[in-house]
């Protein structure tokens, strides 16, 4: 009998879609059928004007909490994320069943008729929400002024060609994936803007149960993973756990294969800019992730890196 066909979750947003409808097309050149399931999250209601937040919110994992209730339930088998807005702890019962190739994990200066960072006015205006780009710019230009812009990438670019701010700071893969990379003017090095845990990949998360289903869903996926990128992710969220972070964090990390084997850029930095604790390392091919990350956290810790987060948290 032939298998029911594989259902894929995903958030409504343009990027998830294309994200969802990328798996869902290489699955189909591999043989399979696929469906799309669009699922409404807590945090794309967040993003409603008049959105009202229900007691207890935390703001972790906005984005995943009805989409690992539609995996458990069965309505889905797979779930598509950007591997960043995933925390780096799953419940047990899911798991990352596979990691593809990464794209561009950079973070990229949108600034039309400004050309760089560098050549931003005086006092300019960039559009940004994450305290990790607003701490990293701080750093490097500490006149910058910072406004809220939320929403998905063409409303932030819309609200940008508006006039609503100087510049927009966003992940590179995004506007590449939506073919929006004529709007980019700076791919930030990691030694300026070192991008967020696992920027740039996709998460293919599952149940991690044994029945037959659970074993057929994974199997059928695993010619997705791509080790480089499930080292690189592993170390950093490794990185991040430590530090005891989720995206809020003022916490950047960007580990890339070399030819001897990964090398790891970190930064942590306080609000304001003024502190930034900036550290490189190396390991080899035969490495553990885990173990490279714990590392790195561990240097970042006796530098200073947990006086700086706690400012961060009052
Ligand atoms: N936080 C939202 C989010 N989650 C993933 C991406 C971009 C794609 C990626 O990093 O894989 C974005 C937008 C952005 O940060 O500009």
């Amino acid at each position: 009998m032939k298998p029911t066909p594989i259902r894929i979750g995903s958030r409504g947003s343009q990027l998830a879609l294309w994200q969802a409808n990328h798996i869902s097309y290489a699955l189909r050149d591999a043989g399979y059928q696929t469906e799309i399931e669009i699922i409404r999250t807590t945090g794309d209601r967040m993003q409603q004007p008049g959105f009202v937040p229900p007691p207890g919110l935390d703001g972790k994992g906005i984005f995943i909490k009805e989409i690992e209730e539609a995996l458990e339930d069965g309505r889905i088998d797979l779930a598509v994320h950007s591997l960043k807005d995933l925390p780096t702890q799953l419940e047990p019962q899911f798991e990352i069943a596979a990691i593809p190739k990464r794209a561009d994990p950079r973070d990229v200066l949108v600034c039309e008729q400004f050309w760089a960072l560098h050549t931003l006015p005086d006092n300019a205006t960039v559009g940004t929400t994450s305290p990790r780009r607003r701490a990293q710019l701080l750093a490097l230009r500490p006149d910058l002024n910072f406004v809220d812009v939320r929403g998905n990438i063409d409303t932030r670019l819309k609200k940008f060609a508006d006039g609503k701010c100087d510049a927009l700071v966003l992940a590179a893969a995004g506007l590449d994936r939506l073919n929006r990379a004529e709007w980019v003017h700076q791919r930030f090095d990691p030694t300026e803007v070192c991008p967020a845990p696992g920027q740039g990949a996709l998460a293919l998360e599952t149940r991690s149960g044994s029945t037959e289903r659970d074993q057929y869903i994974r199997q059928s996926i695993s010619f997705f993973n791509h080790p480089h990128t499930r080292f690189s992710v592993e170390a950093e969220r490794s990185v991040l756990d430590v530090l005891g972070g989720g995206c809020q964090l003022p916490v950047g990390v960007l580990c890339q294969p070399t030819s001897e084997g990964y090398k790891m850029y970190s930064q942590v930095v306080a609000p304001d800019g003024d502190t930034m604790i900036q550290l490189e390392a190396e390991s080899t091919h035969s490495a553990d992730p885990i173990e490279f990350g714990q590392r790195v956290a561990a240097h970042l810790k006796e530098r200073g890196a947990l006086d700086l987060l706690a400012a961060t948290a009052n």
